[in-house]
């Protein structure tokens, strides 16, 4: 891990600690520079294993990619990692201290792990930067002051939400109004005003334009390093564009890693072409 790295550890370890006060004793900590460790992690649903024995560990600023076939368990372990299914055996540590497994889903968000789902969920009555506003007042304890003037800082960084997600023009423009890859930013930049650690993002290109696609794999790229980014993900020129040729991606199957790795490498392994690729 850079000195940088370690630096943006230490700071958001500093912020998660005043966020989970009510919440927690002790907050994450990332000195190993490990954001998320998933350790054997098995569920089952009626009999039938959506997860597997499955495990994983993403790095503090790292951009990882998860491929595999339908079915594969990609949302399984997300909704595993947010507390919205309980695992029949395994661990999950957020950093090296946190047991998520203990946490309720607001506790989870709210020491810093945000989810994108694949839809896009804004206000669509209220104008892009309203959007942006609730998201920074989504604590119910300043939900009352809703309407309240921001800070200077919270002004700041709406501000500079609003040009990470290529939405600086459409500020007082009605959400509604928006295309569907503008929403699904949108939607990235309220989850940005809570400044998470970890993001997890569930097909977050499907149904955009290739000019959308493209900006969204530049804004991923923009915010590696300063959070970590797991990307669950069909489009292999999507992935492409996002693992630069040097990256790991961690190919899912039943439930387990069937493959982890360069994106290359994992293309050429033969299982990987048997259950995904080649067909
Ligand atoms: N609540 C549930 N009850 C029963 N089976 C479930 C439930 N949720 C998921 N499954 C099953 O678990 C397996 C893994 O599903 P999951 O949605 O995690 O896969 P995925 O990799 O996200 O697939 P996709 O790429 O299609 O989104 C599938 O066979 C699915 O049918």
């Amino acid at each position: 891990m850079t000195p940088d790295l370690m630096r943006a550890g230490a700071e958001r370890m500093a912020t998660a600690r005043g966020r989970t006060g009510a919440v927690l004793q002790e907050g994450p900590d990332f000195r190993h520079g490990v954001a998320l460790y998933v350790e054997d992690i098995s569920v089952s649903f009626d009999g039938f294993k959506a997860l597997n024995d499955l495990s994983l560990t993403i790095d503090v600023g790292e951009l990882r990619c998860i491929i595999g076939p339908n079915g594969a368990g990609k949302t399984t372990m997300m909704d595993v990692i947010t507390g919205k299914t309980r695992p029949d055996a395994g661990k999950v540590t957020f950093g090296s201290t946190i047991d998520l497994l203990q946490l309720k889903e607001p506790q989870i968000a709210q020491v810093g792990v945000g989810r994108k789902f694949q839809k896009p969920t804004v206000y669509e009555q209220l104008s892009v930067v309203e959007n942006l506003e609730l998201a920074l007042k989504a604590d119910r304890r300043v939900r009352a002051a809703l309407f309240a003037k921001l800070t200077g800082a919270q002004r700041d960084r709406l501000d500079e939400v609003l040009a990470l997600i290529h939405l600086k023009d459409q500020g007082t423009r009605t959400a509604g109004l928006l295309s569907h890859g503008q929403k699904q930013w949108l939607e990235i930049g309220m989850l940005l005003m809570q400044d998470p650690v970890l993001l997890l993002l569930d097909e977050p290109v499907a149904g955009m334009t290739d000019e959308e696609t493209e900006r969204t794999a530049e804004l991923f790229l923009s915010l590696e390093g300063q959070h970590s980014l797991v990307v669950v993900e069909h489009d292999m020129h999507f992935v492409e564009q996002l693992t630069e040729g040097r990256k790991t991606v961690t190919v899912l199957h039943e439930g387990s890693v069937l493959a982890e790795g360069k994106l290359a490498d994992v293309q050429a392994d033969e299982k990987v072409i048997e259950v995904y690729l080649g067909r």
